[in-house]
């Protein structure tokens, strides 16, 4: 049998485009004396988070944004945090605070996104922006969900009416996710690694999102035919020759044989969400200045 393959919701080209365009928004935009700026507060040596972190700066290198980010031993107290946070907060160089999650356990993390200025919440997380979403209200919303709705916005992806699925439940992407799937009149049903029947649930969607955290969650046998699978994982594994290598939460190889259109990871919902981070600080940045 002669299987079509799915055709790729390209992010990493998405990414660079809007990166691009950022850049020359970012030039044209000198009658504030300053450029926009960034602060990415990040705990702890946890290889993967040090390499998204880098990811971010680089990223705001090249489109001309101040990076104001700090680095924390993973001994620092919550306080320490807090008065950091407090002193971004009243900065005028910074436009966007983002608190690199997951943090060390002895950390708040949700009392410490309470303390960030709700206009200077490049994430999108604290409750007054989370409460923004829920009410359809304007607000600066989370980076990775924008992203995953920009992506299909820019594919021209049907949503209106449509079941989308989102396995994942987590306050950075599922729940935000589901939200904004909702506000473009998406049928919305949330399910996660406790629910029942996952399959039969997944493969009801239009629209699947996997955003668990865990490789090879979404196999071949949860996907209707022609749906369009969005991949939020990012998992490093170790393959038998002892090199790693990034995978989603889907299974890709044999997916890609019955969905119309898959994301890649790497490629994919990563550098959306680099872009989306970059466009808040941005947006934030113009506002402050009205
Ligand atoms: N407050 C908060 N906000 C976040 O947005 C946030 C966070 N905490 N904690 C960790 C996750 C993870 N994350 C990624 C961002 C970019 C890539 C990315 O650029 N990935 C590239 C490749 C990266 C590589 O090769 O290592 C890709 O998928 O193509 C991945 C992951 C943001 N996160």
């Amino acid at each position: 049998m002669v299987m079509k393959q799915a055709q790729l919701l390209n992010g990493k080209a998405l990414a660079q485009r809007l990166q691009s365009e950022l850049k020359e928004q970012i030039q044209t935009q000198n009658q504030f004396n300053r450029p926009p700026g960034l602060a990415v507060l990040m705990v702890g040596d946890n290889p993967a988070s040090a390499a998204y972190v880098r990811n971010k700066e680089r990223a705001c290198t090249n489109v001309g944004i101040a990076s104001f980010g700090q680095h924390f031993e993973i001994e620092v107290t919550q306080a320490e945090l807090e008065q950091t946070i407090h002193r971004l907060n009243q900065d005028e160089r910074v436009d966007g605070i983002l608190v690199q999650l997951p943090l060390p356990g002895h950390l708040d993390a949700v009392a410490l996104l309470l303390q960030i200025d709700p206009d200077k919440d490049a994430d999108g997380l604290h409750p007054t922006n989370l409460g923004k979403l829920v009410r359809g209200e304007q607000g600066l919303r989370s980076c990775t969900p924008a992203g995953v709705m920009r992506l299909l916005q820019e594919y021209q992806i049907p949503l209106k009416g449509k079941q989308a699925v989102v396995v994942g439940r987590s306050i950075l992407v599922g729940k935000p996710l589901a939200l904004m799937l909702l506000a473009e009149d998406a049928t919305v049903t949330i399910a996660h690694s406790r629910s029942q029947n996952l399959g039969a649930i997944t493969r009801s969607a239009d629209i699947l999102i996997g955003a668990v955290g865990r490789p090879g969650l979404i196999t071949v046998d949860m996907v209707k035919p022609g749906a369009v699978v969005v991949d939020v994982g990012i998992n490093r594994v170790t393959d038998g020759s002892g090199s790693s290598r990034l995978v989603g939460d889907v299974d890709f190889d044999a997916v890609q044989n019955v969905a119309e259109y898959i994301t890649p990871v790497p490629g994919g919902i990563g550098p959306m969400t680099v872009a989306m981070l970059l466009q808040n600080t941005v947006t934030s940045y113009l506002q402050r200045h009205q």
